[in-house]
């Protein structure tokens, strides 16, 4: 899973994105957007609501087909492959509304990824869930029936499950959505402890500083077109994406 610090410093591209484009009966909701993330790279992605931020990742992982354009991983065209293919291509996501197995226990939910997206043993599994599980800081909770956890926890647990299928690339949808301050800056360092491992991150959040802290690029969504995409100050000043997204007038 964890690649070298050259490979990052390399700009090998591991996913890219051409001309991808979606629409709903005639409604375009993601309109023509190209753009690269690099190996070990973290990409934030902001915008307003309904700007198609999660219709991108449904695209890239599968849960959607595109109407137009390409995807690929590691120069791999991603298109015909069902959701399952990419998990196990190295593809792992978090859902904005997190979807344990509810009457599983945490580690069980842990072991389903392990076993099915990382396709390792069940012994193998073990290991990897009992790591992730400490990483992610719910040892003392492995044995609760996910469906019980509070939502600081049911949040940590989306980021294991994900992690314990072992992704090269990681999805994060808003997963500090809703924590208290102290608890985001808990989940930041959780995910600078993920990129420091070398996983490559895209992290759709609307809790901009929390972003800020780990996005080494932000791209910026709005009526499903990039409007920005490039350093995070520099997008954070851009008088577009302050007009789109914070409303603010230049
Ligand atoms: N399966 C679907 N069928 C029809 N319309 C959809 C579908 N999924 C998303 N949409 C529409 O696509 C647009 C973009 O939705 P999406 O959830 O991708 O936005 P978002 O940027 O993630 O928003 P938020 O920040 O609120 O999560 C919205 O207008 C939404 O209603």
């Amino acid at each position: 899973m964890a690649v070298e610090p050259r490979d990052r410093a390399s700009g090998a591209v591991l996913l890219s994105a051409r001309g991808v484009s979606k629409s709903f009966a005639g409604l375009h909701v993601i309109k023509n957007v190209d753009f690269d993330v690099g190996v070990g790279e973290v990409l934030g992605v902001l915008g307003p609501n309904g700007a198609g931020k999660t219709t991108l990742f449904n695209l890239i992982s599968g849960d959607l087909g595109l109407s137009s354009g390409q995807i690929a991983l590691a120069g791999r065209p991603l298109s015909k492959l069902p959701a399952h293919r990419r998990a196990a291509l190295g593809i792992g996501r978090t859902y904005q509304i997190p979807r344990p197995y509810g009457a599983m226990t945490a580690f069980e939910n842990l072991l389903v990824s392990a076993m099915f997206s990382a396709g390792k043993s069940e012994r193998d599994s073990y290991r990897t869930c009992l790591a992730v599980l400490e990483d992610c800081g719910l040892s003392s909770r492995a044995n609760r029936p996910a469906g019980a956890l509070t939502l600081l926890d049911r949040k940590r647990l989306e980021l294991a499950r994900a992690l314990a299928g072992e992704p090269k690339l990681l999805l994060l949808d808003e997963i500090a959505g809703g924590l208290t301050d102290e608890e985001a800056a808990d989940l930041v360092s959780l995910i600078r402890k993920i990129q420091h491992s070398g996983v490559t991150i895209i992290w759709i959040e609307h809790v901009v500083h929390a972003l800020m802290a780990v996005a080494d690029r932000m791209m910026v969504l709005d009526f499903g077109s990039k409007i920005a995409d490039g350093k995070p100050g520099d997008v954070m000043a851009d008088p577009e994406v302050r007009r789109a997204y914070m409303g603010i007038e230049a």
